[in-house]
């Protein structure tokens, strides 16, 4: 297998780690240092320059020091194993050959190194991917937003190793915004459910990729934006790094997030026990819903709403469709957000309407109907067994396994490893 495949080599990455067979060195400390080799298949990746085609080295890097530097093993043998699963726990990473090197191993004579090297192909010995169920929310109140999110719902459907389960309904809402920001449009928000191999932060690169190449720029928090798909919980685990906590810290105070997630997943809870529905109807800004569009995607045009591939050297305005949702709204009014004090300041923002917007080189899907799609209706006695909707909506949604552009990765169907309530 590997000789078909492409090198990738990381090595004498070193740590100081508490392994090994003694109680003086596990309560002592000593380097470790550890070498990789993930063999890929570079081609796509190479041809796009695009990092979600092949495995970043450096995420590869950042796994492996906190093995070598975290819970103690007895054994070289199993801290390589660890390193492999970390490796082979990225889809794009066929096979792995770890050595793992412990030059001041308790060796009571003269000597310059001992290693052990595990060689693993992923067809071999690799576990089952660990598949997460995983609730994104996204929003848009810049262009013309159900054309961008139908296109970002495209999107994700592409992203190999991710399954879409269920979208939510499209809902119109006021703006929440911290005290004094300037007016914005109002957002149509949704919420998908799905599954992934994926990991937290491949997940969240790609969907950043995904925002990027809506138009999504960041210069103010809260700014207004074409696009922004957020993590709001992944398959229930905790998790605090300076690109990612999870879950979404600000998700379950947020009616925009809480009444489509209620809507697709009625029992989910949040991890203060609250059932989701509650938390919506708690949520400060539950007033500001003002409208709900269940057949969003069930539009019968493609969406005319992104712009084809540019460079950014030749950067396109975003079209500001006059296009908005079908059905009626109960107010349109652009000027009374829902004021909210966030707890946690971060830096983003957008062109303002009208400016233009440069365009990275990958066109995000547009959405049509496809066979493989298929639309649930609940007045379809076909689809009775379809849980009923809270908003009696009527929900698009979609699942398809699509594999890796190696066409290596598999994501069973059904399978559950997460709870995917918090
Ligand atoms: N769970 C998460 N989902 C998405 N992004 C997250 C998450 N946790 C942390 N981030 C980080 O937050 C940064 C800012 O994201 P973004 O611009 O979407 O924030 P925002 O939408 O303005 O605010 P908010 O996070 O309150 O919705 C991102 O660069 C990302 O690294
Ligand atoms: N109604 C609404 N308000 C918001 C939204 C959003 O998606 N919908 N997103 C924000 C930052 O992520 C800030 N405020």
């Amino acid at each position: 297998m590997r000789e078909n495949l492409d090198v990738i080599t990381l090595r004498g990455l070193s740590a100081v780690g508490h392994h090994g067979v003694y109680d003086f060195e596990r309560s002592g400390s000593q380097v470790f240092s550890a070498d990789l080799t993930l063999y890929v298949d570079a081609r796509q990746a190479a041809l796009t320059d695009d990092v979600k085609y092949t495995v970043d080295y450096s995420q590869i890097a950042e796994d492996a020091v906190k093995i070598l530097t975290g819970t103690p093993v007895y054994l070289l043998e199993t801290l390589a194993q660890r390193l492999v699963d970390a490796a082979l726990a990225y889809t794009q990473v066929q096979a792995v050959e770890v050595t793992v090197h412990k030059p001041m191993a308790p060796v009571r004579h003269q000597f310059s190194d001992v290693s052990v090297t595990l060689r693993r192909d992923r067809t071999e010995d690799a576990p089952e991917p660990e598949v997460s169920r995983v609730v994104l929310a996204l929003g848009s109140n810049m262009g013309d937003s159900t054309g961008i999110l139908r296109n970002a719902v495209s999107a994700l459907i592409e992203v190999p190793g991710l399954e879409l389960d269920e979208v939510s309904s499209l809902y119109r809402t006021r703006p929440v915004l911290e005290p004094g920001m300037a007016s914005q449009n109002d957002y149509e928000n949704a919420v998908v459910l799905a599954r992934t191999v994926l990991t937290p932060h491949e997940l969240l690169k790609t969907l950043q990729d995904i925002e990027n190449r809506c138009g999504r720029r960041r210069t103010e928090r809260w700014g207004a934006r074409t696009l922004d798909i957020d993590i709001v919980d992944f398959g229930g685990r905790t998790l605090t790094t300076s690109d990612l906590t999870l879950p979404h810290p600000r998700a379950g105070e947020r009616a925009f997030v809480l009444v489509p997630w209620s809507e697709v997943d009625p029992q989910a809870r949040l991890t203060d026990g609250r059932g989701v529905a509650t938390a919506a109807a708690m949520a400060p800004d539950r007033q500001g819903i003002t409208d709900t569009i269940a057949d969003w995607l069930s539009e019968e045009q493609p969406s005319q709403a992104m712009p084809q591939p540019q460079s950014e050297e030749s950067p396109q305005s975003v079209p500001e469709l006059p296009k908005r949702s079908r059905r009626s709204r109960r107010d349109d009014r652009k000027d009374s957000p829902v004021q909210e004090s966030p707890s946690q300041q971060q830096a983003s923002a957008e062109p303002q309407q009208g400016q233009p917007v440069a365009v990275r080189a990958e066109p995000v899907p547009q959405w049509e109907p496809r066979e493989n799609v298929r639309i649930v209706d609940s007045d379809d006695p076909e689809d009775a067994t379809v849980q009923p909707r809270p908003l009696g909506s009527r929900v698009a949604r979609r699942a398809v396994i699509r594999p890796t552009p190696t066409g290596s990765i598999s994501l069973p169907r059904g399978t559950q490893s997460d709870s995917g309530s918090q």
